[in-house]
């Protein structure tokens, strides 16, 4: 087997594919090399980390092998595998110089550090904390897109985010990721972070919530120190900043995060943004800014499906060295549905439940430990209060409800209210009807079947849906 296999596969791949994406993912790959197995030839390809494994195995694999195949007359398998990683130098380098050629000293850069403490982190190099790329950056590193679940409802985001990790500064700048709370945007844009630091320890990135950059500004406004400020922002490699919205109504704020935004983008450093809202539906925030926030890629996160929610429920259960059986997951995800962090609530209740008890965990004994969560919801959630709640959202009359009108103005709400009555109380198909007008069965079916199956299509829809129930749910 000619040994330029892998060689004559890049040239193809190259020539097929965007210059940026094979710059990218393939380009930076060592040579595979070509061994003879029984089943005949194997491409071996070792690749430096795991969520660039992850990508090139979904992306290019199936393509790479079909390439392989037809260079070499005979099928042939493309093994990736993780390259073991390097130990890192024994020495740290000093902080100075992860700064590169910056007007302020790494330390004070990366973390707003006072100057005596900014000259006693590069007087002691060794010391962790100080010369550790990740804690300067704030970086949570539990938060990587190893423990991120992919799922519909995420999908977009974490694919575009994986894009910027593998390749910053280059496509999707800026990254706007907006979605209802506890859905996982802070979680992605930290795993953005981590897989950069873990690919260029030395890169700059910064994680920070919107509040504490406000708090940076009255700082620095306060002290006239306002060079310090632009040295800090406008030095980085990556800028990780969460909720935006809260930077509405400050005007000061707004103008140096405008600042910050343009020296970054000009030097084509990558900012991801997240919000609760699109970049136009964000209020008392300049446009000059929200156009901006939108010139990149806007993205929405969505809530999890029950598929996702049940996958996410044991993972996180494994992660606590517990079993979740499927069953259970079904259970909890099917009664807690609002957001992850909800989910993790519940999950950490019926882990305490069972550890405290010793039994095992059943439905039984979830049913148990979500005992308050779950006669809440069930005493909070009635049909009158559907259709009050979507009556009032549409702008609507509740009697339109039970009303034989049928414009799409009114009879659309009316399914939604139909949908929502059958997901989140336990009534019938009939007994809904019933409480609709006295309308048959098949016509609640209808609207339950319509609605669900455009909700999975329609982003718009989906939201609208998540704020009701998020409402409903109190
Ligand atoms: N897909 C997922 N897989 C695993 N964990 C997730 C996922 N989505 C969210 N989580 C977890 O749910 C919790 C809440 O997520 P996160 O804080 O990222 O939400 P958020 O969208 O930033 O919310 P907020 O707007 O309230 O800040 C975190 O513990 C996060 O790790």
């Amino acid at each position: 087997m000619s040994s330029d296999l892998w060689q004559r596969c890049c040239e193809r791949l190259a020539a097929e594919m965007p210059e940026q994406q094979f710059n990218t993912w393939i380009r930076p790959l060592p040579p595979g090399t070509v061994t003879t197995a029984e089943a005949g030839p194997v491409v071996s390809v070792r690749v430096p980390n795991r969520f660039k494994l992850d990508w090139i195995r979904n992306q290019y694999a199936p393509r790479i092998e079909s390439l392989l195949a037809d260079l070499a007359g005979c099928p042939v398998k493309l093994e990736l595998s993780l390259a073991p990683r390097e130990a890192p130098p024994v020495n740290h380098r000093p902080v100075l110089a992860t700064a590169g050629a910056g007007p302020v000293p790494a330390a004070q850069a990366y973390n707003g550090a006072a100057p005596a403490r900014a000259a006693a982190a590069v007087a002691a190099p060794a010391a962790p904390a100080a010369s550790n790329p990740a804690s300067r950056s704030r970086l949570n590193p539990s938060l990587t897109f190893d423990t991120l679940v992919p799922g519909r409802a995420n999908q977009m985001a974490r694919t575009a985010a994986l894009h910027v990790a593998g390749a910053p500064g280059q496509m999707y700048n800026p990254l706007f990721i907006y979605g209802g709370v506890g859905l996982g945007k802070t979680h992605l844009i930290h795993a953005v972070g981590n897989a950069l630091l873990a690919d260029r320890p030395d890169a700059r990135v910064l994680y920070l919530h919107a509040e504490q950059f406000i708090s940076d500004v009255v700082k620095n406004y306060q002290r006239k120190t306002f060079d310090e400020l632009k040295a800090k922002y406008h030095s980085l490699d990556l800028l990780l900043i969460d909720d935006v919205q809260f930077f509405a109504g400050k005007d000061r704020t707004q103008e140096e995060f405008f600042n910050a935004f343009e020296a970054l983008l000009a030097k084509r450093a990558h900012i991801i943004m997240t919000s609760d809202t699109y970049p136009k539906g964000l209020a008392d925030i300049d446009e000059r800014l929200t156009s901006r926030f939108d010139s990149g890629l806007t993205v929405a996160i969505e809530p999890p499906e029950l598929e996702m929610r049940v996958a996410i429920l044991i993972k996180k259960a494994e992660a606590e060295g517990a079993v979740m059986p499927e069953d259970v997951a079904f259970f909890v995800a099917k009664n807690v549905r609002a957001n992850v962090r909800e989910l993790e609530g519940a999950l950490r209740k019926i882990l305490a439940y069972s550890r405290f008890s010793h039994k095992e965990i059943n439905i039984q004994l979830a049913r148990e430990a979500l005992k308050d969560l779950l006669s809440i919801q069930n005493r909070q959630i009635s049909v009158e209060n559907i259709q009050k709640t979507v009556a009032d959202f549409y702008k609507i009359k509740v009697a339109d409800m039970y009303s034989k009108k049928r414009p799409a103005s009114i009879a659309r709400p009316r399914q939604i209210a139909m949908y929502l009555a059958k997901e989140l109380t336990q009534k019938s198909l009939p007994e809904i009807g019933e409480l609709f007008g006295g309308r048959d069965h098949t016509t609640v079916l209808h609207a339950v079947r319509k609605i669900g199956s455009e909700r999975t299509k329609n982003t718009e829809l989906n939201q609208q849906l998540h704020v009701l129930e998020q409402t409903l749910k109190g």
